[in-house]
């Protein structure tokens, strides 16, 4: 029996994939082989002993300690693109939001219930209409600082809605630059693009290099009266430097996912409470996806979409699979063969992979019916977790 700990509200649809008959789900789980988690910091948590992996339901890891993790040979991964669409839908409610005045005017009619005539209500407000306007999104520039899943898709929409669309990505992926429509304009850096766009969205993971990469530097070169979207994370900006910018005029608008106290009771921040990914659709596909992935890692293995460990997909031969990760340095598979043979297990099939410091090794073996074998392969210098899957 697997057994899954879970922390935050992990879509039905997702725990469902864990089958009753092999699967212990939940959140009180102690010895847990894996934790399938959302926004929940695991930072400081004592981890137990038993966890093999930690899957995030969700893109952004940065609630997760995947350095600390990695070093003990427990794979991290999360969902690339499965919750791209919901934030990308609330961006678009993002640049409305702040492009007209869609809210100050909603707030000035709730301070009207008093008023009972309804023509005096309609003259009053075709008065009052003209403190509310707006412009459009049509013909104006939007600029995109990070064009993974999420940046890629807001680009698509922004060109149907007759944008011009501005990017910035230094680290882009083939992949991702596959799926970028060429009608993109590449930004030689980011000031570049602060300088020439009416808005500015925000698509970057939280990293060291990202932290506070919008800073008073970067907003003193910002087109004045830009409305600037944080739908990343709280870390990408620093907010005293955005107050001075919407003190100077510098933005017009703040919009974002990740409200600060500083932000408090100013009319030109419009902050939500992290939604970004809080759709229906969102939430079951993340744990579909999460689900999937440590399902196949704890039964065969195999790893995909890990921010830690390579992709490795090997098909079972019968009989039972060796796992191991170990440090990335030479000798160490020669080591584990060695083992093997001198304890007459025959290999028949196996993958060797690494990603930066780390290795990972799939080999199915014809059988093996001997404990000590693993122990012995768990002895070996820079081996970091060894697994016999029957
Ligand atoms: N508000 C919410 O609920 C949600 C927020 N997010 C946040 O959005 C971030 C992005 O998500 P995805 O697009 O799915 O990730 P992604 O990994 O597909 O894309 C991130 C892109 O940022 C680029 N990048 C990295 N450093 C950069 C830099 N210094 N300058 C410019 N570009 C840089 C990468 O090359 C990559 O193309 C996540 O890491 C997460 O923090 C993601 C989902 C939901
Ligand atoms: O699970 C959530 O609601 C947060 C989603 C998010 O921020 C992410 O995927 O990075």
């Amino acid at each position: 029996m697997y057994k899954i700990k879970t922390y935050n509200q992990i879509s039905v649809k997702g725990l469902e994939k864990f089958s009753r008959e092999k699967y212990e789900v939940g959140s009180d789980i102690a010895h847990p082989d894996a934790i399938l988690l959302r926004s929940h910091k695991l930072h400081g948590d004592p981890l137990p002993e038993s966890v093999l992996a930690v899957a995030r339901a969700g893109a952004g890891v940065n609630n997760v300690p995947v350095e600390e993790l990695s070093q003990k040979g427990i794979v991290v991964f999360n969902t690339p693109g499965a919750n791209a669409n919901a934030v990308k839908e609330l961006v678009l409610a993002g640049l409305l939001l702040g492009s007209r005045g869609i809210l100050r005017g909603v707030g000035y009619l709730s301070t009207l219930h008093d008023m009972t005539d309804a023509a005096e209500l309609h003259k009053l407000l075709e008065d009052q209409k003209k403190n509310f306007a707006g412009n459009e999104l049509y013909g104006k520039t939007l600029g995109i600082i990070g064009l993974g899943a999420i940046g890629s898709l807001v680009a698509d929409m922004a060109l149907a809605l007759g944008m011009k669309v501005v990017g910035f990505d230094p680290a882009l992926s083939i992949e991702a630059a596959w799926r970028l429509s060429s009608q993109v304009q590449k930004a030689e850096n980011m000031y570049a693009l602060l300088a020439r766009c009416d808005y500015v969205s925000l698509h970057v993971p939280a990293l060291p290099v990202t932290k506070h990469m919008i800073n008073a530097e970067a907003l003193n070169q910002a087109k004045k009266g830009m409305v600037l979207l944080n739908f990343a994370r709280e870390t990408i900006v620093d907010p005293n430097a955005i107050v001075e910018a919407l003190n100077q005029g510098k933005l017009k608008n703040y919009v974002c996912d990740f409200p600060e106290p500083v932000f408090y009771g100013r009319e030109d921040v419009l902050a939500l409470p992290h939604i970004g990914a809080s759709t229906a659709e969102a939430e079951e596909n993340c744990a579909i996806m999460g689900a999937d992935q440590l399902i196949e890692y704890l039964e065969n293995g195999n790893i995909k979409n890990s921010v830690n460990f390579p992709d490795v997909a090997m098909a079972r031969c019968e009989g039972p699979r060796i796992i191991f990760s170990n440090e990335n340095v030479s000798g160490v598979l020669g080591q584990v063969l060695s083992v093997l043979a001198d304890n007459k297990v025959n290999v028949l099939d196996m993958m060797n992979k690494s990603r930066g410091n780390l290795a990972y090794n799939i080999l199915d073996v014809e059988q093996m019916d001997n404990g000590h074998v693993v122990d012995a392969i768990k002895q070996i210098k820079h081996v970091m977790a060894v697994r016999l899957i029957k």
